[in-house]
């Protein structure tokens, strides 16, 4: 039988296949323009190029450089923490259908120099609860991060649709909980983790 997390995992993706692209499209529109206006003081952020039914828009690294932040992108590199590249160049299709940067890596321990990492997510709880598609990429790549904030470690956004901000996700002992939430009617949220 699956799991709590695969069950969920399923309804989630889903109910974003089935969003229509007009919905789909606005929702982009609007959580780009909260990240925006938060993001574009930030030094160094860390986004991801989306697949086609995630809530932020594809243009949105880019655009994000464009007022000045150096943003990077990840890499999946086997079971390993992501890999990352600055944004700046050409990209190719990686694993799983995800574009990926082609440009010099710069070692996992890159997350480490962001002020931001935007994390996707399917779904997110109100106590920071994050449940992504269930390779493990973002757990194992934030785990090594200090757990306090006030340790000097990026601030972790999660970027989901409405409907998809729970009261609770499942999660387990190596989930790493995260400090915000975007959404498109509610803005970026802090959460208390
Ligand atoms: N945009 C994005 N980049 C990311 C992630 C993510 O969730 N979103 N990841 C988070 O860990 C890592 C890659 N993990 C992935 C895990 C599963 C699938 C996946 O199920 N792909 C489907 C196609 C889905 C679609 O087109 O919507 C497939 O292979 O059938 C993709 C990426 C790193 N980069
Ligand atoms: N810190 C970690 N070190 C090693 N393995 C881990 C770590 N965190 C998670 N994993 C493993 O990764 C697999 C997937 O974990 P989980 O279901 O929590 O993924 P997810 O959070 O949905 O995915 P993602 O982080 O890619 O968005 C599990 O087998 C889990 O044991």
């Amino acid at each position: 039988m699956a799991d709590a997390k695969t069950q969920v995992r399923r309804r989630l993706a889903a109910g974003r296949r089935e969003r229509p692209a007009a919905e789909r499209d606005a929702a982009r529109a609007a959580i780009a323009g909260h990240l925006t206006s938060a993001l574009s003081p930030c030094r160094r952020v860390a986004a991801y190029l989306p697949l086609s039914t995630e809530p932020l828009p594809p243009t949105f690294a880019a655009d994000l450089a464009a007022v000045g932040v150096t943003v990077l992108l990840p890499i999946v590199t086997g079971a390993s923490p992501l890999d990352w590249a600055l944004a700046d160049g050409p990209v190719t299709t990686g694993s799983r259908g995800i574009s990926e940067p082609t440009g010099p890596r710069l070692g996992p321990d890159a997350v480490a120099t962001c002020d931001v990492v935007l994390v996707p997510a399917l779904a997110v709880d109100h106590a920071g609860g994050r449940l992504g598609r269930g390779g493990g990429h973002y757990d194992r790549t934030l785990a090594p991060l200090p757990t306090r904030r006030a340790d000097g470690r990026p601030w972790l956004v999660a970027v989901v649709f409405d409907d998809e901000f729970l009261d609770r996700v499942p999660t387990d002992a190596l989930d790493r909980p995260v400090d915000a939430v975007v959404t498109p009617s509610g803005g970026l949220r802090e959460l208390p983790t």
